[in-house]
């Protein structure tokens, strides 16, 4: 069994209240059965709040977060992230003035995880920078990367810490075609070390991703299944596929 296949991460009967707006509405969802899951959705189905639930930043209103089985609602985000669900926000936050070797040796070296060893321990940053295609660049300061290559820059970090859950809200955003196709190989690279769950708008994005697909609606569930199961349903077309896509 690999690292990712005897992981889960679960939102168990979950509803977020802002107020007196309910955006998560006893949302069950679980990641991990396979080692890509996409979170699709129209505009403020949810989404990102299951993210911010999970890394912590927002507390159910009622219900349980569950990794591994474990009922982590309520951790810190610290906590969380030293059991290794590892968030990459859309906006990379990577050390401008630092070399791209050294923002990757700084996340190598971040506090060893509580979680047991898993397949991404003992990468040399060498081989995560030929991962990232970055080899020509190590030298150079992060603050010259591209967009598309700072967004990689950081995934390498996220990798480096050595995530068993890997969390990415919207990777390919603001990339051209052929930098969205080298993320997505990226994550179906990393994904063979931990379980990657992306958040993504862009449908041409997520069908190279492959893996399972989510679709939110209104806070709950509306279908998943793969790319063909999604892409056939007439429900799921016309509130989000019809009119809110970039394939
Ligand atoms: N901290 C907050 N306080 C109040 N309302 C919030 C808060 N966070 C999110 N919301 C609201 O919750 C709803 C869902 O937001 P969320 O960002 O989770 O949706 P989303 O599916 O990620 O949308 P998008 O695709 O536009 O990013 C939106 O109406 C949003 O305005």
């Amino acid at each position: 069994m690999t690292a990712q296949q005897s992981s889960s991460l679960r939102l168990d009967n979950v509803t977020v209240k802002f107020g007196g707006l309910t955006v998560l509405n006893r949302l069950s969802v679980e990641f991990g059965a396979a080692p890509i899951s996409s979170l699709i959705g129209p505009n403020g189905a949810g989404k990102t709040t299951v993210f911010n639930v999970f890394s912590g930043l927002v507390k159910p209103t009622e219900g349980r977060v569950l990794f591994q089985g474990r009922d982590i609602t309520g951790a810190s985000p610290v906590s969380i992230a030293r059991m290794g669900i590892i968030r990459k926000f859309q906006v990379p936050t990577v050390f401008p003035g630092l070399s791209v070797g050294d923002n990757l040796k700084v996340a190598a070296r971040a506090p060893r995880q509580r979680h047991e060893p898993g397949d991404g321990d003992g990468w040399a940053i060498d081989d995560v920078t030929d991962l990232l295609q970055l080899s020509g660049k190590k030298q150079r300061p992060a603050a010259e990367l591209s967009h598309g290559e700072r967004q990689w820059l950081e995934i390498g970090m996220a990798f480096l810490g050595r995530p068993k859950f890997l969390l990415l809200d919207e990777p390919a955003a603001g990339l051209g075609p052929d930098e969205s196709e080298h993320t997505a190989r990226l994550i179906k690279e990393i994904s063979a070390h931990c379980a990657a769950v992306v958040i993504e708008h862009d449908m041409s994005f997520i069908r190279s991703l492959g893996g399972h697909i989510i679709v939110l609606h209104q806070g709950a569930v509306l279908r998943q299944g793969t790319m063909e199961d999604i892409e056939d349903d007439a429900v799921v077309r016309d509130i989000y596929l019809g009119r809110n896509t970039h394939a």
